[in-house]
């Protein structure tokens, strides 16, 4: 088992930003002696194998390791998408793995963002709507949310906010996608893949923005990528083999 308590990111060099307003108790997410089996019978595959993993808000860890070596069973259980044979998870101080099916939706909705390849967009909904469409959807005693125009701003798509999908570049579907699942201020950022259908300049900026954004609102973020370039702007790196979890910086 690996045990790596990972240190409070410092401030990035040109952050600015004014500190982040949410709850001294707000802890990030914090997986424990997480284990995870796949099948049942005579081929189970051991995904997640005693995963300990602890990412402070406002850092960025990233998580490389070979194709099939448990990096999306991890996102799926710290995202609450799957429950852990053993271990706990804790999101924001609250064990996902204690509550019911309906509390972890309710968790999910409130405390957990996720990125996927390629965006994930709404075909029919402009960038702006699709921001707009998750604070619909919000908890009613939920944080009110960040305003979405703002936001489009901030990931540098405001002249973009009335176009939809198909006439935005893949980096600015991306974007859009990561700014969708920050509107709603999640407590944790789950990314998979950001940059795997983006040339070497737009991935930089991707997770250069990923980073940023974690840093200025108190994010926790985890990456999950192949893409060993863009690790420079991340806090932290581990790597996973056979679902087993080791940090590398
Ligand atoms: N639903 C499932 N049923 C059975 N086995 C599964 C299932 N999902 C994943 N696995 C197996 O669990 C192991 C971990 O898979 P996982 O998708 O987490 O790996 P990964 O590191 O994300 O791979 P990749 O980089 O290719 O996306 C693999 O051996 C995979 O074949």
């Amino acid at each position: 088992m690996t045990s790596q308590a990972a240190p409070a990111p410092g401030p990035r060099e040109g952050d600015t930003s004014t500190p982040d307003r949410r709850t001294p108790d707000h802890e990030g997410l914090v997986m424990t002696g997480v284990c995870l089996q796949h099948g049942d019978g005579s081929e189970t595959v051991q995904a997640l194998d005693d995963v300990d993993l602890a990412v402070r808000p406002g850092e960025l860890a990233a998580i490389v390791g070979p194709s099939g070596a448990g990096k999306s069973s991890l996102l799926a259980v710290a995202g609450g998408l799957a429950t852990p044979d053993r271990g706990t998870v804790t999101v924001a101080g609250i064990d996902i793995t204690a509550v019911g099916a309906r509390a972890r939706a309710k968790l999910r909705r409130e405390h957990i963002g996720f990125v996927f390849q390629s965006g994930n967009l709404i075909p029919a909904l402009t960038a702006l709507d699709q921001l707009r469409l998750p604070l619909r959807f919000r908890p009613r005693r939920a944080r009110s949310g960040r305003d979405p125009m703002k936001l489009l701003a901030d990931v540098g798509m405001a002249d973009k906010a009335g176009r939809h999908p198909h006439r935005l570049s893949g980096g600015e579907r991306q974007r859009v996608g990561i700014a969708r699942a920050l509107v709603t201020e999640p407590s944790v950022l789950l990314v998979d893949e950001p940059t795997a259908a983006l040339d070497r300049a737009r991935s930089h900026e991707i997770v250069r923005l990923l980073a940023r954004e974690a840093g200025q609102h108190g994010v926790a973020a985890v990456m999950v990528t192949h893409d060993h370039d863009v690790l420079e702007h991340c806090d932290t790196v581990y790597e996973m083999v056979d679902g087993r979890l080791t940090a590398l910086t």
